[in-house]
């Protein structure tokens, strides 16, 4: 969808997610619609990252001079940051950053408390705003200048294995995460050039908008010891010696309810996966003058059986025409319609209507099997959307032999690109340079054939894609 970005920035405004109207560029207002998408996201990732880490929460001014400890990371973030420079009408001696991430912000507390191998592994996460004065074009959800969600996990190890270890566990959680979602991702190694500012190497998600571009949707760094030394994370080892400790730390923002929202919509609007539906399942009754009290009724008791099953229902009992209210919760992006009139009451039928095929489907109503009935449909959804979503990604990895290919797929299709890389640097620039998009990163080694573009052996399968 070329005009994939009217389309987003509409639904944004029609479906009542955030409000762009915000005085300050980058900055948004959620509203209640969206608020609830971002809950119900949000707690699918809390349940999985409950298991095995400590949600904290740290202040959100860093001062300048541990944010300029670690020269690399500031050097990375430097064109980013925001300042609160005066206290009322008072300068501050010293300016304070509003945090752009919070590595600096922890790690001189880390410091305090990490002291012996005995307290190791520590994972700790926050779900934060965070800010950063992007330069690049701003986009509501994809680029903002004030990241609203941004789950920032930090852990310590004893460590280099421990370390990668979690980058390992962290691309699982995320995995995880996102396959609830039904959002469709590769992971890659990111470029020596292209890394978080401070890390040994970055490991990210990207999936893929219909407009062809790419969206980093994920990260997970490999700190190493560089953080440790720069903050000095000591802890003392079962022989009583001194060691820094290993780091990683992994994030992720709003860009995963712009991914659900980008991703399973359609043209009708909203295309929700039911676990983050404001509402699951919405009951339109359809009223004649005669027997409208008793279909009512009728769908007054069955809104309440599927709400005390722990299903999100709504009743659309308002007097205006069942195709205006059809179109508003196609909008909406509500999974599962039921309409009901006095005839399907009469046969023990229902109506129902999936918002993922809007197939209209005639049921039998049955008193005992129909919460499970109803529950089976939504799981069906989910599994559709999740399918789709990969069928349609997968569609758009495509390999290219030479350059000039991977240059005609590119501008032809966009999407993403697998090509043989010899892993220099150089080359990789090169490459970059004459496709005029990013490499996205390493996705698995090679084992036999040439690079694209020198011509020396293959060291790795790469991929590259015009991105957001
Ligand atoms: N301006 C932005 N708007 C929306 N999301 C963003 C923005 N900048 C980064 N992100 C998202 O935030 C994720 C984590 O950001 S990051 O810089 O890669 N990594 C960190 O900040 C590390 N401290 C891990 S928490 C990115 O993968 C990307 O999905
Ligand atoms: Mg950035
Ligand atoms: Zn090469």
């Amino acid at each position: 969808m070329s005009e994939f970005s009217e389309w987003f920035h509409n639904i944004l405004e029609e479906a009542e997610i955030i409000d762009t109207r915000y005085p300050i560029k980058g900055m948004h207002v959620w509203q209640p619609q969206g608020f609830k998408i971002r809950k119900y996201a949000l707690s699918l990732l809390k349940e999985i990252l409950d298991e095995d880490h400590e949600e904290v929460l740290f202040p959100m001014l860093i001062p300048e001079d541990e944010l300029a400890k670690e020269a690399i990371h500031v050097k990375g973030f430097e064109e980013e940051v925001y300042w609160v420079t005066h206290g009322g009408l008072t300068p501050l001696n010293k300016k304070l950053a509003l945090r752009p991430t919070s590595e600096t912000a922890m790690y001189p507390m880390f410091a305090l408390w990490v002291r012996s191998h005995t307290d190791l592994p520590m994972k700790f996460y926050q779900v934060v705003n965070t800010f950063r004065y992007e330069t690049k074009h701003t986009r509501p959800l994809i680029r903002v200048r004030e990241i609203t969600t941004f789950k920032e996990a930090h852990t310590i190890h004893a460590d280099s294995e421990g370390a990668s270890q979690q980058v390992e566990r962290a691309i699982e959680i995320y995995s995880s995460f996102f396959d609830q979602l039904g959002i469709p991702y590769v992971v890659t190694k990111r470029p020596e050039w292209d890394k978080f500012p401070g890390a040994d190497y970055t490991m990210a998600f990207d999936t893929l908008l219909p407009d062809g571009k790419t969206l980093q949707i994920g990260t997970v760094h490999n700190l190493g010891q560089t953080f440790a030394r720069t903050f000095d994370i000591t802890y003392e080892t079962a022989e009583g010696e001194h060691e820094y400790v290993y780091q990683t730390c992994y994030g992720l923002s709003d860009r995963v309810i712009a991914s659900i929202i980008g991703i399973h919509g359609d043209s009708s609007g909203l295309n929700l996966p039911p676990a983050v539906a404001p509402y699951q399942i919405v009951i339109v009754p359809v009223l004649f003058k005669k027997t409208a009290q008793e279909v009512l009724d009728f769908c007054n008791q069955l809104k309440d059986k599927i709400k005390k099953a722990g299903l999100r229902v709504h009743l659309d009992d308002r007097d205006i025409r069942a195709g205006k209210k059809y179109y508003g919760w196609e909008m909406r992006g509500v999974p599962l319609r039921l309409e009901i009139g006095p005839r399907d009451i009469e046969n023990k039928k229902m109506v129902v209507v999936r918002r993922d095929t809007l197939e209209k489907e005639i049921i039998d109503y049955n008193e005992e099997t129909l919460i499970n009935d109803l529950n089976n449909i939504l799981g069906n959804i989910t599994q559709n959307l999740k399918t789709k979503a990969w069928e349609n990604f997968q569609d758009n990895i495509r390999p290219a032999e030479t350059l000039e290919e991977a240059k005609n797929i590119i501008t032809d299709e966009q999407g993403i690109v697998s090509f043989l890389w010899c892993g220099d640097e150089s080359c990789g620039k090169e490459i970059e340079e004459y496709v005029n998009v990013d490499i996205l990163g390493v996705k698995e080694e090679a084992t036999e054939g040439k690079c694209i573009k020198c011509g020396k052996d293959a060291r790795n399968v790469a991929l590259l894609a015009k991105t957001y």
